[in-house]
């Protein structure tokens, strides 16, 4: 049963947009400091920024609601060769569906996604942002997930509408509609619960930041609990990957730390995980009926 509780302690808030902190400044390098201290400490942080209006919020979050909407033949469509980053519904995870833009922080991905979505053309999906992002995203592979998590029947409110994991990517960025679920899991084993809001977004270390890091930065396990009553979630979850061999700097070894992890591909990480293969969990699904 899931467990719902969660603890007063709070995920550190970092307004990582302060006007006043520009690189090299000395609130800059204390800024840097907050937040390797909260990716050591829990993972993750709290990072503000309002500048998001309260009308994109709604027309991002009503077009998600459009996009679940259509027909299933439309949404499995959405397919990639890359584990997940295609449309995925398991039967394990029964609440939640999901489906990735790859590339999406350049016009081409955003659009390529709309036109397979709405062939007659859905002028309000797409943003185009990608014009504002420059050369240093090059290393980068970018996976921009819309998940929703439908409103459980009477007999599922026990199941988790995400289940315990942490992430396989390096960094992740999520914001919802604000409607409650998210927890992330403290160190000490605690669920502190994220207080959903239009001007906050959780950045998270995943597993390969972890794993570059050589253990330091701390990558938690979270989930998503059973959404408040009668209340459908949608989330937008901003995964950053490396395209480049993940390899700890010679900087981060020492004899008191010695190497934690091989060389390794994020890809590979990530497809050691994926469980878009329905295929290879047919036998598991039948024997332990998970989910059920
Ligand atoms: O929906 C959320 O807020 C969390 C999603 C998540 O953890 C994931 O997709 O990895
Ligand atoms: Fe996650």
């Amino acid at each position: 049963m899931a467990n719902t509780r969660s603890s007063a302690c709070k995920i550190p808030v970092i307004d990582i947009f302060d006007e006043n902190s520009k690189p090299g400044t000395s609130a800059w390098i204390s800024k840097c400091k907050d937040v390797r201290a909260a990716f050591e400490q829990y993972g993750c942080f709290l990072a503000t920024y309002d500048k998001v209006s309260s009308q994109l919020q709604d027309d991002v979050f009503w077009s998600l609601q459009q996009l679940f909407n259509l027909p299933t033949q439309v949404k499995v469509q959405n397919t990639s060769d890359k584990p997940y980053f295609g449309y995925f519904k398991h039967p394990c995870i029964p609440l939640s569906e999901s489906t990735g833009i790859d590339n999406p922080t350049i016009l081409e991905g955003t659009q390529s996604f709309t036109n397979l979505m709405w062939p007659k053309n859905n002028k309000t999906f797409c943003y185009g942002v990608g014009k504002y992002y420059g050369s240093h995203i090059k290393a980068t592979d970018y996976l921009l997930r819309l998940i929703n998590y439908r409103v459980p029947h009477e007999d599922e409110r026990d199941i988790d509408a995400c289940p315990d994991h942490t992430d396989k990517s390096f960094m992740t960025i999520l914001h919802d509609n604000e409607v409650v679920g998210l927890q992330v899991k403290t160190k000490e084993g605690d669920w502190i619960g994220v207080e959903p809001s239009g001007s906050m977004f959780l950045v998270m270390a995943g597993d390969a930041f972890l794993a570059w890091s050589n253990g330091r930065i701390h990558s938690p396990i979270h989930r998503v609990i059973a959404t408040e009553a009668g209340k459908e979630r949608y989330s937008l979850a901003f995964f950053s990957f490396s395209g480049e061999i993940i390899q700890t700097p010679k900087e981060l070894v020492d004899e008191a730390h010695p190497q934690l992890f091989k060389p390794f591909h994020n890809m590979d990480l990530l497809r050691l995980y994926s469980l878009d293969d329905v295929q290879k969990y047919v036998d598991f699904i039948s024997q332990a009926k998970c989910g059920a």
